[in-house]
């Protein structure tokens, strides 16, 4: 059965009124609210969030009217910044990979598990290493070398394969800084799992700089990837309890479970439009 849901996320000054203009601007054109989340954040003087999803078998209007219709009758009087879009309509989701297979493994299982509301359509890595693995879900693999000195390159190659053919980047372990202009073509479309709790231990190895450090706690963190390494707004991270006992590759072997559950959930939550980034940070409504 088509699913006939519509998700809208707003974003705006606070001020009284919004959830009546919202509300009653879907009541008048034929919506019925299925769900709905807000968050008001003290910040800048009171920023207004919220995700709304609604069935659209009722509506009176075609998608791209009712966009109209919503810019200039609502988001306009409130300054909003907004998105709607159909849950019928699946993310492509592209994903860049090295040699650790254990990020992109959650994710292909779990989108042929059916529980990831998108589609993974390719997947590009560095090296041959993990072709096997991701052809045998059925899904392209191709590899496109790269280094620091073949930088321009390999990202003119991808920019090929990507553009226009993708919804989503994920980088899966992927061990290649992206350059800020690539990156720039995919502003909060690209998500990278990196393999701390951040803020702490950016950059290339940070279960080596954590064991250096003493630390208690190892984690992952999924977040947008920006022209700053490892800087992008966080959506989602998650912690385990490590000790002295802890040798280098017992961080790491903990860490791999943490890498792929946290990277697989703000997947997810991206694809579902849970998603609002203000600033450099997020709203997660999960
Ligand atoms: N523009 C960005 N690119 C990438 C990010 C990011 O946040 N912004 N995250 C990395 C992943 N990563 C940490 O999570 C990371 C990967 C690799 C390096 C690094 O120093 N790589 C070297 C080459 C290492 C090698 O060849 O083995 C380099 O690219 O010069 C740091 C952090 C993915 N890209």
């Amino acid at each position: 059965m088509t699913d006939s849901r519509a998700i809208l996320l707003v974003q705006c000054p606070d001020r009284p009124g919004i959830v009546a203009a919202i509300s009653s601007f879907l009541f008048r054109h034929g919506a019925n609210i299925i769900d709905f989340e807000q968050h008001t954040s003290e910040d800048e003087g009171g920023v207004y969030f919220t995700r709304l999803e609604f069935q659209t078998e009722r509506i009176d209007l075609p998608l791209e009217d009712l966009k109209a219709a919503f810019a200039l009758d609502v988001a306009k009087p409130f300054a909003m910044e907004w998105r709607l879009t159909l849950a019928a309509e699946r993310k492509r989701v592209a994903v860049l990979v090295s040699k650790h297979d254990h990020a992109l493994l959650e994710l292909l299982w779990t989108w042929k598990r059916g529980d990831l509301r998108a589609d993974v359509s390719l997947v590009i890595s560095n090296h041959q290493d993990l072709r096997a693995s991701v052809e045998s879900f059925g899904v392209p693999f191709v590899h496109v070398p790269n280094s620091k000195d073949a930088r321009p390159e390999a990202e003119a190659r991808m920019a090929e394969l990507l553009d226009g053919k993708a919804d989503l980047l994920v980088l899966a372990r992927y061990m290649q800084i992206v350059s800020p202009e690539f990156v720039a073509r995919w502003p909060r479309r690209i998500i990278n799992i990196h393999h701390s709790f951040l803020p702490a231990f950016v950059g290339a190895d940070p279960y080596r700089q954590a064991y250096d450090r003493g630390v208690k706690i190892v984690g992952a963190t999924a977040h947008y990837v920006t022209a700053e390494l490892d800087a992008g707004p966080i959506i989602e991270q998650d912690v385990g309890r490590v000790s002295h006992r802890d040798s280098v590759d017992d961080l790491k072997h903990l860490g791999r479970d943490l890498e792929r559950r946290v990277l697989a959930r703000a997947v997810k939550w991206h694809c579902e439009d849970r998603i609002i980034v203000h600033g450099n940070k997020t709203v997660v409504f999960s």
